[in-house]
């Protein structure tokens, strides 16, 4: 039988892994995993159902019977919670940063790691996040790490806002980046680091459709 196809491509906030997964994943026509989807679902039920952030144990059953589906539309990935659509509530900040909370959490971790395997089928997978290709998915075919520096990343981020109608303050995106970057990347499990055979792309001073042809490269190339 032959193994499908996986290309991990991790990196921290804002870097360009949704977008460019998505596009790789339909230009290839393979699956394709968010998994911060996951974690900012966890985020959002525990916000909803307020639990306290120190209850590991019901924070862990949340994670593992999770009621989600996604869907692939021409919007991108709807994400749904127990049928109901919360693709633009998990993508608030306050979700965000309850999210990188949640990831810290070892047992909330484990919920969520066979859940993400079983995106894994022919022909192959992309799978987006940060630690894709060091735990979830070790022997991928192919991984990507993608970054850019923090103030790249925040200026994104504001112009992504900006055109949705939000206010916000470009200061305290770049806080907010760099406190989540802080935490991905010092916490005790699946830290927030390039595997050992990651190709590194900073992209940092390219745009979307360079990163794209740079990744589809080394799918060909492979
Ligand atoms: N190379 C690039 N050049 C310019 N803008 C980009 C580039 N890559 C992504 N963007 C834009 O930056 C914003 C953030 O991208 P995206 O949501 O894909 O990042 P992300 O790494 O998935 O972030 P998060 O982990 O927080 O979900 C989007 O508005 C996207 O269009
Ligand atoms: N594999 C993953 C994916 C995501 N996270 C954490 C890191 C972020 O703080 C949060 C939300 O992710 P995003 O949607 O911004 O990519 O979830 C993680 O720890 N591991």
């Amino acid at each position: 039988m032959t193994e499908a196809l996986i290309i991990t491509i991790d990196g921290p906030s804002g870097s360009g892994k949704g977008t460019i997964s998505q596009r790789v994943a339909q230009k290839l026509g393979l699956q394709l995993l968010d998994s911060g989807a996951l974690y900012r679902l966890v985020a959002l039920c525990s916000i909803r159902q307020a639990v306290d952030p120190d209850d590991v144990v019901k924070l862990a059953e949340l994670a593992r019977t999770l009621p989600v589906s996604f869907k692939l539309g021409s919007e991108g990935v709807a994400a749904f919670l127990n049928g109901e659509d919360v693709s633009q509530a998990i993508r608030l900040e306050e979700v965000g940063l309850v999210a990188s909370k949640v990831a810290a959490l070892p047992e909330v971790r484990a919920a969520l790691l066979e859940r993400q395997r079983d995106f894994a089928a022919p022909p192959g997978l992309v799978a987006d996040g940060r630690d894709m290709g060091t735990v979830v998915f070790p022997n991928a075919t192919i991984k990507i790490f993608l970054t850019a520096s923090a103030e790249e990343r925040a200026n994104r981020r504001f112009n992504q806002l900006k055109a949705r109608g939000e206010s916000v303050s470009l200061a305290r995106l770049l806080e907010d980046i760099q406190e989540r970057d802080s935490r991905d990347m010092n916490r005790q499990v699946s830290p927030l680091k390039p595997a050992e055979d990651a190709v590194i792309i900073d992209s940092s001073q390219m745009g979307i459709d360079d990163v794209q042809d740079a990744i589809l490269a080394i799918v060909d190339n492979r």
